[in-house]
């Protein structure tokens, strides 16, 4: 059992781990053993995806030298306390990515909600998907896909691999890095009732609080400074009105 600070418990024995040569999309065949009844808790990485998806239905780079992981979680929290879920895998995947990096590398950093970033260029997409299933159960895929290796020729945003920015390490090497980050970092999130510790953690890694930012939405952009999150993980944007704005979901630019 790992016991911390939120007071939370997650022992490491409750996850399993299948590693593939190849599939569609970690995400998808984490969804598809849900539906055919598994309990959860349950990593897929694959060493390739032939279909592997990014937000806002990108494709995402997926060729031989990266981490690919999915991980399945079944009813992982009462569904008013799940808003949270996302930073807690940001901080989790954050410290994996730390833990392998040089001691004077250049700075790991969030960027919201869970983009992990070295030197300003992402390293790390994070995909959260949900889906109600046939008996009622909740299952939720938390799908990691980090630039180790290689890495797209042209992307949205700047764009690094972990081996470009000094670290040595192999696909398996960061995923038994994630397995411990994520499983320690799921102990304190405690099902929502840690989140105030994960929301300390997510601002001291977090890039750009007290800049000025632009938030793409879906039918327009907004400007302002980045004044934190609340505590539902919303961006809290000052644009000079009267009330701050408070966003759930965006592509966020610095600068
Ligand atoms: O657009 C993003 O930033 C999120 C990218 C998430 C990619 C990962 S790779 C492992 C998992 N399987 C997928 O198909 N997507 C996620």
């Amino acid at each position: 059992m790992i016991g911390l600070e939120g007071g939370g418990r997650v022992s490491l024995d409750d996850f399993r781990h299948v590693a593939l040569n190849e599939v569609g999309s970690t995400n998808s065949e984490c969804l598809v053993r849900a539906r055919e009844g598994d309990r959860g808790n349950l990593w897929i990485t694959a060493a390739r995806q032939t279909g592997g998806r990014g937000r806002r239905g990108r494709a995402w780079f997926s060729e031989p030298g990266n981490l690919y992981a999915s991980l399945l979680l079944i009813e992982p929290a009462p569904i008013e306390l799940l808003h949270s879920l996302p930073l807690a895998v940001a901080v989790a995947v954050h410290r994996a990515i730390r833990q392998v990096m040089p001691l004077a590398g250049a700075p790991v950093e969030i960027k919201w909600p869970n983009d992990i970033l070295i030197d300003g260029k992402k390293t790390c997409g994070i995909l959260l998907e949900g889906e109600s299933l046939a008996d009622g159960r909740r299952a939720l895929v938390i799908g990691c896909g980090i630039n180790i290796a290689v890495m797209p020729d042209e992307a949205l945003y700047p764009v690094t691999s972990l081996r470009n920015e000094g670290a040595s390490v192999s696909p398996d090497d960061l995923f038994a890095h994630l397995f411990l980050t994520m499983a320690e970092t799921l102990s304190v999130w405690d099902q929502g009732r840690g989140v105030a510790h994960i929301i300390d953690q997510w601002r001291a890694a977090a890039r750009g609080i007290g800049e000025t930012i632009t938030v793409n939405l879906p039918d327009r952009s907004l400007s302002g400074r980045f004044a934190g999150i609340d505590q539902d993980g919303r961006l809290m944007l000052d644009t000079g009105s009267d009330t701050m704005q408070t966003i759930a979901a965006g592509d966020v630019f610095f600068g």
